[in-house]
């Protein structure tokens, strides 16, 4: 039975390749809604989505190994088109009679493509006889392709670069068309989507709306449900969604610990109060968070106790209310793909970030995640779509512990202020200079050290604020923002000027890894 409200749907199966989530992008980018399974739950997922086509992702595997994964036969038997990528390609034609080697031929970065022939899949994009700049990453090859096939591509690696049974609408490349680096990726995946499996866009911001309205009515009916909103992207768009949906059935609580950043609770508690008239209330929590962090240094213990005082706060709210039976979560869909994914395996825990995901078991509630299949810059898109304002949507990321994990070792009042005055300070010169939206996460840190330091001809003996910049996609690896010297000249003396604790600045230029954003 079909259980996805997706009427066109292209399926992705997942081998684990690192860029498997562009592929997605790439599809959604082209106005069609696309999902990613991992191959184990292929075939279950298959029959459950009913997809109108299939990609085959890329993989670390090699077709050649016993026990590599492989697609369900069934995507072959079913009429419906198609694409394999890289392992995809090689897994293709291993299922389908062809053959494959493990190469002397690697090619890894920038490749190029002859066309040896037309195709659908190169209509209006590549024409027979040019040349054209793509992304490789294999060590493998195909060297016999399946019954039905013809070569379309070749690189001077792979004679099977590209491939087609148009009959059967099995289309098969060795590149990678879903990243950057293929310039004209992202136009052979829409030929794939729109020409190829005859898909039209209809997977646009104002759709997943009135979806989602709908889907919220249904699950909640007219029961009552409570949202953590931090004021952040993620939760502000969810409980905007579900007041749509279920207006004051929601009520959104926001928890003043102490560790926001200056007028943070203030302006989100006006923006959502008064402009959505959305039922908010906040709690003032700010002695009892920094009353348990008081003396503690440990940054897992910190993390922890702060995870623990969220929860208690929570309850308290919601018997307040009478109960409610569902609570609403801002997850979005890499956090899905992560918790399923095949590569994630058991892994360390390097810290441990609060969320609400550890509420529900602990509180008996039912989860309403209206984002769950969205990417973040998707979330920004309806946020908008919403009536969010810029500034709104454009926000950095702000975690859940705040300022608490920006003050290294023990917290005390006096110098969480000093880290929001500085913190408050370099925001404003980040958003003079125009840097704001280049930036994807800026922070000022206070030390636990002092150093001694002159002004007005009188010895200090001050904190040291270190001032972080990233770029970053995801959060999940990132590299230092390259200021301009005179822009850190500038914060640095304005933070120093006019912020009574700091008498020296100094500038954090570690990527992640081997560092995290964050510094505890
Ligand atoms: N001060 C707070 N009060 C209430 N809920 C909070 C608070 N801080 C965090 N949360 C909850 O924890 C969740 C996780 O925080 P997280 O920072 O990942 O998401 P966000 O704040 O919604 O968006 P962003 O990632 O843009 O900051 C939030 O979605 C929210 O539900
Ligand atoms: O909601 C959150 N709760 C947390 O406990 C938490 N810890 C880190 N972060 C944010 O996650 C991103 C990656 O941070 P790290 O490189 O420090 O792990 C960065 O954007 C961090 O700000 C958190 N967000
Ligand atoms: N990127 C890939 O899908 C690589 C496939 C296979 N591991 C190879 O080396 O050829
Ligand atoms: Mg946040």
């Amino acid at each position: 039975m079909k259980t996805n409200n997706h009427p066109d749907t292209v399926l992705i199966i997942d081998f684990g390749s690192q860029v498997t989530q562009l592929i997605a992008r790439r599809i959604r980018e082209a106005g069609v809604y696309s999902e990613i399974v991992p191959f184990q739950s292929a075939a279950e997922a298959f029959e459950r989505v009913q997809p109108k086509a299939v990609v085959l992702s890329g993989s670390p595997h090699s077709t050649i190994d016993i026990g590599s994964p492989r697609a369900p036969d069934a995507i072959f038997q079913a009429g419906i088109p198609v694409l394999g990528i890289c392992y995809g390609e090689q897994t293709m034609c291993a299922q389908l009679g062809g053959k494959v080697e493990g190469g002397h031929h690697r090619e890894f970065g920038r490749a190029f493509l002859e066309i040896e022939d037309e195709s659908a899949l190169f209509e209006g994009v590549w024409a027979k006889g040019t040349r054209h700049q793509v992304w490789m990453s294999h060590g493998d090859r195909v060297t016999e392709i399946p019954k039905g096939f013809r070569v379309i591509g070749t690189s001077s690696g792979a004679p099977f670069a590209a491939i087609a049974d148009e009959k059967r609408k099995f289309y098969a490349v060795q590149f990678h068309p879903e990243v950057v680096h293929t310039p004209d990726g992202a136009k052979l995946l829409r030929n794939f989507v729109h020409k190829i499996a005859g898909i039209e866009s209809d997977w646009s911001m104002s759709a997943y709306r009135e979806k989602a309205v709908a889907s919220i009515r249904e699950q909640v009916g007219d029961k009552k449900v409570i949202c953590a909103l931090s004021g952040g992207v993620d939760s502000s768009v969810a409980a905007l969604l579900i007041h749509e949906a279920v207006g004051d059935q929601l009520t959104c609580i926001l928890v003043d610990h102490g560790l926001m950043r200056k007028n943070e609770a203030a302006d989100v508690v006006a923006m959502f109060r008064e402009h959505y008239n959305l039922p908010l209330i906040l709690v003032d929590a700010a002695d009892r968070f920094i009353g348990a962090l008081e003396g503690e240094a440990d940054p897992e213990t910190k993390r922890k106790t702060i995870g623990r005082l969220f929860i208690e706060v929570f309850e308290e709210e919601a018997k307040k209310l009478g109960g409610a039976e569902f609570l609403a979560q801002g997850t979005l869909y890499p956090d899905v793909i992560e918790s399923v994914s095949f590569t994630g395996g058991p892994s360390v825990t390097i810290k441990s970030h609060h969320n609400v995901g550890g509420l529900p078991d602990r509180m008996n509630m039912k989860l309403v995640e209206p984002l769950r299949e969205l990417f973040k810059d998707e979330v920004r898109v309806l946020g908008k779509e919403l009536g969010l304002p810029d500034h709104f949507i454009g926000r950095h990321p702000f975690p859940g512990p705040g300022l608490a994990i920006r003050c290294p070792g023990g917290v005390t009042r006096e110098k969480l202020e000093i880290l929001r005055e500085a913190d408050a300070v370099y925001l404003d010169e980040i958003r003079k200079a125009g840097l704001y939206d280049a930036i994807w996460q800026a922070f000022a840190v206070l030390l636990p050290v002092q150093t001694v330091g002159v002004m007005g001809d009188g010895r200090t003996y001050e904190f040291v604020c270190a001032l972080r910049a990233v770029t970053s996609v995801d959060g999940m690896t990132a590299d230092f923002y390259h200021y301009d010297m005179s822009f850190l000249g500038r914060a640095a003396t304005r933070i120093i000027n006019e912020v009574r604790g700091i008498n020296r600045v100094v500038y954090d230029v570690t990527s992640k890894p081997p560092g995290t954003i964050e510094w505890e």
